[in-house]
C-alpha cells in the first residue's frame, strides 16, 4: 500500500468509529429525561459561576444550545450578560457545506436572542447576517479569553468529540493562522458525555484545557 492509500485508510477508520461513539452517546442524551437534562445544566452553570477563571475573564465564547439532546446554555448564557461579559456566540452562516463559522458579539441590547434570533437548520438561533455585528478576532481586536465548547463526549485527556462538522476545529485552526492567542478551552456537557474509554482524536482535533461536568471542573495536563 502506498503511504497516501496508507493516510486514507487510518483516516476512514478514524471517522467510522468517531462515528460509532457518536451515535451510542447521542441515545444516551436523548433517552435522558427533560428533568435531568435541566437539573445537569444548571450544575455545570454553577460550577462555571464559581470559577476562577471565569470570573476574571472579560469575554467569552458559547454556543447557543439545541433544542434537544444538548446541554442548555440558556441560563449560562444570561449569566455571562448579567456578569458584565462581553458574550460571543457561533455563526456556521448559510452554506453548511463550507463548514465555516464565526463567533459574533451578542449586542447589549438584543433581548431574548433564544425567542428573536432566526434559527439555523439544526433549530440553533443565530445572529442575522443583516445586523451590524461584532465578530471575534476581526481586526487583531475582539478576542475570546474563554471559549466554552460544545461535543458529543469528552474523555479523561479533555479529548473532544464534536457532532462531525469540524466547525470547531477549523475556527480554531484559523485563530492560530491569524498568530492570535487561543482561548483557554473548556469543554461543558451532561453526565453521559463523559466517559472513561479515550476519545478518537486525529490531528486536526485539538485538545481542551479543562471540562465541567455536573459533578465539577476536571482540569488536565494538557498544555494548550
Ligand atoms: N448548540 C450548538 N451550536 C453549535 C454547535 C454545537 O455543537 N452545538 N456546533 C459545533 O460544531 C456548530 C454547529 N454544528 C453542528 C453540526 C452538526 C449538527 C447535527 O446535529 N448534525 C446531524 C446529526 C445527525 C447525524 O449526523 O447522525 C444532523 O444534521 O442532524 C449540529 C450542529 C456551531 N454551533
Ligand atoms: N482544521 C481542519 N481543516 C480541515 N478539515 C478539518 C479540520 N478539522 C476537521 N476537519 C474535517 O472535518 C470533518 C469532521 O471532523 P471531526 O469528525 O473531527 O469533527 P468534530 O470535531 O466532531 O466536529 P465539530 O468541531 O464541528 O464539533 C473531518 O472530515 C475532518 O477531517
Amino acid at each position: 500500500m502506498s503511504s497516501n492509500a496508507a493516510a486514507i485508510s487510518v483516516n476512514a477508520t478514524l471517522a467510522a468509529t468517531k462515528k460509532i461513539l457518536r451515535s451510542k452517546i447521542r441515545k444516551s442524551l436523548k433517552d435522558l429525561p427533560p428533568p435531568t437534562l435541566t437539573a445537569e445544566s444548571d450544575a455545570v452553570e454553577g460550577h462555571l459561576a464559581n470559577w476562577d477563571l471565569y470570573k476574571g475573564c472579560s469575554s467569552v465564547g458559547i454556543f447557543l444550545s439545541m433544542p434537544k439532546g444538548e446541554i442548555n446554555t440558556r441560563g449560562m448564557v444570561a449569566r455571562a450578560i448579567r456578569d458584565g461579559k462581553e458574550v460571543y456566540v457561533p455563526r456556521v452562516g448559510a452554506d453548511f457545506e463550507l463548514c465555516d463559522m464565526e463567533m459574533v458579539k451578542i449586542p447589549h441590547d438584543a433581548g431574548d436572542i433564544f425567542t428573536t434570533w432566526p434559527k439555523n437548520k439544526w433549530g440553533i438561533p443565530e445572529p442575522p447576517e443583516d445586523a451590524d455585528h461584532t465578530i471575534a478576532y476581526e481586526g487583531g481586536s475582539n478576542t475570546i479569553d474563554l471559549m466554552i465548547m460544545p461535543g458529543v463526549a469528552f474523555d479523561t485527556k479533555a479529548n473532544r468529540l464534536g457532532q462531525g462538522k469540524g466547525f470547531y476545529d477549523r475556527y480554531l485552526m484559523k485563530i492560530k493562522e491569524k498568530g492570535d492567542q487561543f482561548p483557554t478551552l473548556a469543554g461543558i456537557g451532561l453526565s453521559c458525555q463523559f466517559i472513561n474509554d479515550d476519545v478518537p482524536t486525529g490531528e486536526n482535533d485539538v485538545a481542551l484545557d479543562i471540562l465541567i461536568s455536573p459533578g465539577g471542573i476536571i482540569t488536565t495536563n494538557h498544555e494548550s
